[in-house]
């Protein structure tokens, strides 16, 4: 195949496009078309030698991994967003490193270099990820077509994702889910006011348990009962599927960067992902099957709106297969990612007594009495709770960014990054920069409110927690609505203070690096 030639577009007149981007031609002809922009091309031979990107040194056989050794090395495979400041201080905005010799990984820190990363990305994002989940499956043609969404990549993702999303990405195939959940989180506020203050326990065990309630609702059309007294017991079927699904989640990250015998031979991580994987497994099989048989006997209520389990199930051409693959990801990518975003918004609220007064007021003003369900029209109406999402995301990220093999050679910061370059980029310490966000650190949801003199417009690419383009969550829209409304119902019965130390996050993913203490005091308005 023929080298790809490249052309640099520097884009002048509006802010976004005062960076450059790139075009990427290659024998298929042009992947990413600019239109109506003023085209300078720049040969990519004046741009500098991948070689030259700064970094910290690799040595033969050990690579940089002097760097991450405990006490000694400036690094630490925990601490991903401190590595990504350091090296943005000691290096510059574009800093290639071979962590493992032969494997470059280039970390891109200027929105604009990740805007032409996700501009170059094409038709089917490749990410290498959940490579032993891949593994996995694939062992097992009896219970799953493919690898499932997650480490899937090329043509075969792009018919996973479809399948799914049409779907998922209604809005009113969401917001069907809001009665449902409403009911959910009234059950949490009981359990919240069973538990007294709760001021020495840590919250996000709690956080777990409602998120699954709230993911298993979509993925099994079933209440898992997690909520309940005996669900809140380390025995129930709840807590073996939240622990099941971080056992998993942390054996997946590394597994993804182990030396991969797991190919080979069942090395004892890789049987604790089988052991793990098996428990969601067994429930996605049985509650999926439960529903099919359901479906089959037809006795479903007519005229009601089908949930999306009804709709891929009703669906001739969506095999069962690629359903349970669906709800066991749907474990897999939903319930931490939720219950670690939402630990961090309430630590902002709750060590920001004026933002959590400020959402607390919209709270009582959208909702009349403690017990007022979260309706449609509430989550509209619900700005000052939307920015407060928003902004914690911002600070605290369930990732530091987003990873994407190059499919083509780009220009990175006028370096020349060849196409099949491992990228990450950081969002997470981006969006900590006073060049981007003024006072970076501090948590100011007003930010991101229109009519508050404190709004900015930052650049599209900084702020990405559900990463970008084709390749983004896919069930965005659920997060954050179940996110919203978990705040709202909090902040309408609840003072939340803070009783612990300085939080930061422990990766990956970003989760607490302390329990979570909080304590609850019920407002009597
Ligand atoms: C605060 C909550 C969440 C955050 C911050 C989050 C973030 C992300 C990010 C960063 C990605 C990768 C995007 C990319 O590569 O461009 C992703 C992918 C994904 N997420 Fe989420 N997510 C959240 C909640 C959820 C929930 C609730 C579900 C399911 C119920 C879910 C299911 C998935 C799946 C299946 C993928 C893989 C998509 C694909 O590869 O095509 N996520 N998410």
């Amino acid at each position: 195949m023929p080298t790809p030639a490249i052309k640099v577009l520097a884009l002048a007149s509006n802010v976004r496009r005062r960076c450059y981007r790139i075009t990427c031609y290659s024998s298929r002809g042009i992947t990413n078309n600019v239109a109506n922009e003023e085209v300078i091309s720049k040969p990519l031979q004046s741009a500098r030698p991948f070689k030259e990107i700064p970094g910290p040194t690799s040595f033969p056989l050990i690579g940089t991994l002097l760097n991450y050794l405990p006490v000694l090395g400036k690094y630490d495979f925990d601490r991903l967003h401190r590595n990504g400041m350091l090296k943005l201080q000691e290096f510059g905005p574009l800093v290639r490193e071979e962590i493992v010799p032969g494997t470059n990984i280039v970390w891109v820190f200027t929105p604009q270099d990740i805007e032409t990363v996700f501009r170059c990305e094409g038709r089917y994002p490749f990410r290498r990820s959940h490579l032993a989940v891949d593994k996995y499956r694939k062992d097992r043609p009896d219970l799953y077509n493919s690898g499932g969404l997650l480490p899937t990549n090329g043509d075969k993702w792009y018919e996973l994702r479809s399948t799914f999303q049409k779907a998922l990405s209604r809005p009113q195939n969401i917001r069907l889910y809001v009665q449902g959940s409403d009911h959910i989180l009234q059950q949490f506020m009981d359990v919240i006011k069973s538990r007294g203050n709760l001021s020495t326990e840590d919250f996000v065990p709690y956080l777990s348990h409602v998120f699954l309630e709230l993911v298993g609702l979509v993925a099994f059309d079933a209440e898992l009962e997690g909520l309940t007294e005996a669900g809140l017991q380390p025995d129930s079927l709840a807590s073996q599927l939240i622990d099941a699904a971080e056992t998993a989640n942390g054996c997946i990250v590394a597994l993804d960067n182990s030396l991969q015998l797991w190919r080979w031979i069942e090395t004892p991580l890789y049987k604790k992902l089988k052991r793990s994987h098996e428990i969601m497994e067994r429930v996605a099989v049985t509650l999926v099957n439960r529903k099919k048989s359901l479906i089959e006997s037809q006795r479903l209520t007519e005229n009601k709106q089908p949930s999306l389990l009804e709709i891929y199930l009703s669906d001739p051409k969506i095999s069962v297969k690629d359903i349970v693959g669906m709800a066991v990801d749907m474990i897999l990518a939903g319930m931490d990612t939720t219950s670690f975003s939402s630990s961090f918004a309430l630590y902002h609220l709750a060590t920001n007594p004026n933002c959590q007064k400020a959402l607390q007021q919209e709270c009582r003003e959208l909702l009349p009495t403690r017990e007022s369900p979260v309706t449609l029209e509430v989550l509209d109406k619900a700005q000052y709770t939307r920015a407060v999402i928003k902004e914690s995301l911002r600070l605290n990220p369930v990732s530091v960014g987003v990873g994407r093999i190059l499919p083509e050679d780009v220009i990175l910061s006028g370096y020349h990054v060849p196409k099949g370059t491992n990228i990450v980029t950081q969002n997470q310490v981006a969006c900590r920069l006073s060049e981007h966000f003024p006072n970076p650190n501090s948590f100011i949801p007003e930010r991101w409110i229109k009519s508050s003199s404190l709004f900015q417009k930052p650049h599209p690419f900084l702020l990405l927690p559900f990463g970008h383009g084709p390749r983004s969550c896919i069930a965005r829209r659920l997060a954050e609505q179940n996110m919203h409304m978990l705040f709202l119902k909090i902040f309408r019965n609840y003072d939340v203070k803070w009783c612990g130390g300085t939080l930061d996050c422990r990766s990956l993913p970003n989760k607490p690096d302390q329990p979570l203490l909080l304590s609850f005091k019920s407002v009597d308005y």
